[in-house]
Formats: C-alpha cells, structure tokens, sequence
C-alpha cells in the first residue's frame, strides 16, 4: 500500500485525556478517532490489525467446530422481558424506541437472541451440541468510558454460545474453548493468565476470565508462582486458618471519642494495632440493610456479599440511610445493641475478642465488646479481599498481585436462559429439556489495546508478527532523487509479491517518515536512502533497533531470514 494513498493521521503531541499508553499510541499513530466518549472510528493500521486478530479467532473458533453467524444488534425488548432482564439493568443498557414505538436494546451480549434463535431448531438432542459464534459491534452505556478501546461504549466482541444435551458435553465445550482461547492470545503475542473468576449476574457458576497482563490493568489477579493457581481478587477465595489471640473478657466500656470517624483513627486513639480494631459496615442487599464486621486491616469484598446472597443488587449503604437505621453516623457504628438488622462477619474476626466498636453514637465508642455477650452474628463467611502473602485457596503458596486487562471470559451457563426461554431439546427418553449453555467471549478491540501496552517503546508501537498491520515498511527518504525512487518502487513492487507491504513515498522531510514509522510499528523497514546509486538499502528491526545495511541482490534472503526469525 502506498503510504501517499492511505489514510494515518500521526500526531506529534498526544491529547492529555490520553492516560493509558495504549490510549496514547493508537492516537499517535493514527489509528483511531474518537467522536463521542468511549465510541471510536478505527482507521486503516487499526482496520487492518483487527482483521488479523479476527482471522485467528476464526481459525481457532472454527477448529473446535464453532460455526460463525451474525446476530443483530437492534435487539427487541421482549426477548429481553422473557429473560427477565429487560428490568435488571439500568442505564448501562443502551435502549431505542422504533417509529412505532417499539422498544429495543443496543445489544450488549447476545443470550437473549441466539437463544431464541435455536430454541425453534434444535429440538433433538441429536441435534446437539451446537456452537455458534459472531464478531460484531457491542453497545454497554459505561458510566466512565477510559484508555481508549480498553473501556468503550460500542467496542468489538467475538461472543459464542453452545448448547448441549449433557453437563458432560457442556464441559468438553468449556475446555475446548478455555485452549482456544490460550491459543488465541499465545497467537496474538499477548503475555496472560486464566483466572477463576465470578459469574456475577449472567449466572451459572463456572467462570474463567483471562487478563493480559498489564500495570493499566483494572483487575487484580491473586497467583502464586510455580503453580497455575490464579483468581481474579474479586473471587480469591481467603483459607481461613485459626489464629485466637483472646484474653479475659473484660468490662464493657463506652469511651469519648471525637472526630474519630475511621479505624485508624481508632486504634490511634487507644494505642492498639490497627487489626484490633472491627470496622462495621452497613451493606444494602436486594431491599434491606444488613451489617458486616470487618477487622480494621481487612476490606469488604462486595462481590463475596453478592454471591454468597446471590444477588447483583448490593451497594453500601449511604450516610441518609445508615443515620436512618442506626441514628448514628457511618465511622461510629458496632454491632453492640443491634437487633434491627442482621450481623455478619469475616472469618478472622473470631480470632480476637474484647473489642473495639462503634457505639451507635455519634463520636462514642466501646471498648471490650465481646461476641455472645455483647452481640450475637447470623454467620461468619468470607467476605474479605486476600492479602497479598496469604496462603492461596489451594495450598499452593502465598498470593501475590498482579495487574490485569480482562479481554476474554467464558461461562458454564447451565439453564438459566433455556429455560426462562423455553429452549427446550427432546432428550433419548423423548421427555422435554432444557438445553444446557455455554457463552463465551473475547474483547477483540480490547484485545488490541492490550496488545499495544505490552508491545511499545517510546518511539511507538512494535506489532508482533502475527497481527502486524504490514510486514515490511519500504520508506524512499528523497522520493526526489530519482535513484532512490527508482529503487524503491521496484522494492516495492518485488517484495509485495510475498508480503503485506506499506511504502511511503510521500514528499515528506526524512525525519516525519522515520517518527511516522517508529508509531505505526511495522517490524521489518528498508530504507532506500543516498547509497540507493550503490544498490545498498538499509534494514531495520522495529524491535531491537538493530540495522544493516544490504546489497540489493542480497536483500531478498535478508529479508527473508529476518523475517523467520521475528515474533
Ligand atoms: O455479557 C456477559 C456474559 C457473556 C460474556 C461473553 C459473551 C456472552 N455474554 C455479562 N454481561 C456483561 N455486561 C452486561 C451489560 C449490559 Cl448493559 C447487559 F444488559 C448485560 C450484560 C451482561 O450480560
Ligand atoms: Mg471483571
Ligand atoms: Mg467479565
């Protein structure tokens, strides 16, 4: 492609909203340009590297028997009524009236359509298992669209269902896609770890999200080294293991303490540790309020409180409603005298005993609460994030943190919509069934982004091989010259014969060609430059740097050799 004829507005400064290094990469390059928060045209290098990622997850989905399909994305509402979660989501659904005054969604996800798709053909369970899969635009309304394609409101999924007969059948798909999925992202260069992760709203209860590993990353994942233990912190399952440190039960004691409104503050003020002190927090779940005690160096892991209610709706409590319930302000509340609402508590707040708590009154405390005494819990659980250094769920060593991009998950669906939906499947016995799904999806624009964080320098992007958006980049640095322009069209026209080739032969100062080409990232570059008349090039590796210069009538294997040898 001639580079006078494409289409790559580079930028030489970057705009200061740009946080993420790939935010600010793919607008340096000229890949993409925003035209409203979080929604994005992609322009030619980003078109062209979205197809190669598309390609390989084709091939991969199409290796494990996916057959691929294009749903709509104007989704009716009734499908949505019929699932029951046209009411469960809020302004993140994107919705549209029609001129008839018909109500759709922008679809998000598709459980609704493809089920509703299948649930009128495949009524046999010889007809089963089945997996379907689309690429196509998603519409989620984010309430902080950021980092460019890494957060979106309209963004790029690859997104299958499969449907099964059996659990055991759900499972083969499960895994199949769990190495599709590795392959995927081993192919598209991207450093990542599957994780064991929550289900949340969709449902089912088996999930793995893969993060590509990235410092911008919004998740957190919990690993330990030498074994494939990994869990998104949401879900990181805390081993509770003893530790009671009690002393004799001592006298209940009210203390002044004001402005003490946290649990630093606290322990400050009574000289103690900070794990001393049990933070009461007032979590609304579905319709009623309920109160967790935490110890003061631990936090309330929201999504353990959601599935261990198994419920979305869980959100704390606002200040209005804690001082409704408790006639106290949040930074002074306990559970001594509570008898309103239910009490529960992280594992490790039985270790300790003669406690200090909020006494439900504006800057009083207690001092020496005692469980049993004092106050009665509904139940411990696990409702803590895991530290790091803490031993892993699976005993295979302390945790540590890493940062992750979440650009895949996939889902043990079970029944949840086949059977809101009625898809139902005559099983061997002819008795109606449900059938048993699976979803799964990868974030194909978010991959991109992910695999720019991991594959820069400070000059640009450096595609690896198997998604670049051209394999080799020709520039003529005097097009003027008519030796080296004489050159390098004939380089171009040769090598374009074996690989994909951008040349630029713009009537450009050298230097704006070299800054374009070290943002645009293509791997291997020919410079035909003054010693064009010689019949000598030079070749450069985006990556290393390294360059060489090359006799014409050696330049093919040249190429050739540096080409085998890139990533
Ligand atoms: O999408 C999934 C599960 C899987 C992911 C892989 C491909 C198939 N779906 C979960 N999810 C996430 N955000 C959503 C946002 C909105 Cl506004 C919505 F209405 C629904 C959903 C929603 O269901
Ligand atoms: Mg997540
Ligand atoms: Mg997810």
């Amino acid at each position: 492609m001639k580079q006078s004829k494409m289409f790559i507005p580079t930028l030489r400064e970057v705009p200061n909203d740009a946080e993420s290094k790939s935010h600010q990469l793919l607008l340096k390059a000229g890949m993409i340009k925003q035209i409203a928060s979080g929604v994005y045209s992609y322009l030619p290098i980003a078109k062209r590297v979205l197809n190669n990622i598309e390609a390989i997850v084709r091939e991969e989905m199409e290796a494990i028997d996916g057959v691929e399909i294009l749903m709509p994305a104007l989704q009716p509402s009734e499908l949505w009524q019929e699932s029951g979660r046209w009411p469960s989501y809020g302004a993140e659904l994107m919705r549209m009236t029609d001129r008839h005054g018909r109500e759709f969604a922008l679809g998000p996800t598709h459980e609704e359509i493809i089920t509703s798709l299948v649930r009128d053909e495949l009524k046999s369970y010889k007809k089963l298992p089945v997996t379907l899969f689309q690429i196509q635009n998603k519409f989620r309304d984010e309430k902080r669209p950021r980092f460019g394609l890494l957060r979106g409101r309209e963004f790029i999924m690859k997104d299958a269902y499969s449907f099964h007969a059996t659990e055991e059948s759900l499972d083969a798909t499960y895994q199949d896609m769990y190495q599709a999925y590795s392959n995927i992202y081993n192919r598209v260069g991207l450093k990542f770890r599957p994780v064991i992760a929550d289900s949340g709203a969709i449902g089912g209860s088996h999930t793995h999200e893969f993060m590509a590993l990235a410092e911008i990353g919004e998740d957190t994942i919990a690993y330990t080294d030498g074994s494939d233990y990994a869990a998104n912190i949401e879900k990181a399952e805390v081993l509770y293991t003893p530790n009671v440190q009690h002393t004799a039960e001592a006298a209940l004691e009210k203390i002044h303490t004001p402005g003490v409104k946290t649990a630093q503050q606290l322990a400050d003020l009574l000289g103690k540790r900070l794990d001393e002190i049990v933070k009461s927090m007032i979590v609304k779940v579905d319709d009623r309020f309920v109160m967790f005690l935490i110890r003061g160096h631990h936090e309330l892991n929201d999504v353990k409180v959601k599935s261990f209610f198994g419920t979305e709706v869980v959100e704390m409590a606002t200040e209005a409603e804690i001082e409704g319930i408790m006639n106290a302000k949040p930074g002074s509340l306990g559970p001594v005298g509570v008898d309103k609402i239910d009490i529960y508590a992280d594992h490790s707040v039985q270790d300790i005993n003669n406690l200090a708590v909020g006494a439900n009154e504006t800057d009083y405390h207690y001092i020496n609460a005692n469980l049993g005494r004092d106050f009665q819990i509904k139940a411990f659980g696990d409702f803590r994030f895991i530290l790091e250094g803490e031993q892993a769920a699976d005993g295979s060593g302390p945790v540590k943190f890493a940062e992750g991009i979440e650009v895949g998950q996939v889902f043990k669906l079970g029944t949840k919509y086949s059977e809101a939906m009625k898809a139902t499947f005559l099983d061997e016995q002819g008795k109606a069934q449900p059938m048993i799904m699976g979803c799964y999806g990868i974030g194909v624009s978010r991959t991109l982004s992910a695999v720019i964080e991991q594959h820069h320098d400070d000059n640009g992007i450096i595609w690896p091989k198997a998604i670049t958006p051209f394999d080799i980049h020709i520039i003529s640095v005097n097009p003027k010259q008519d030796a080296q322009r004489t050159l390098a069209d004939q380089l171009y026209t040769d090598f374009s014969k074996n690989y994909q080739v951008l040349y630029d032969d713009r009537q450009e100062r050298a230097g704006v060609k070299f800054n374009d080409a070290d943002l645009i990232g293509v791997p291997l570059r020919i410079v035909v430059g003054k010693q064009a008349a010689d019949g000598i090039v030079e070749v450069k590796l985006r990556g290393t740097g390294e360059s060489f210069e090359v006799p014409v009538n050696e330049l093919t294997a040249k190429i050739e050799t540096l080409y085998q040898d890139l990533a």
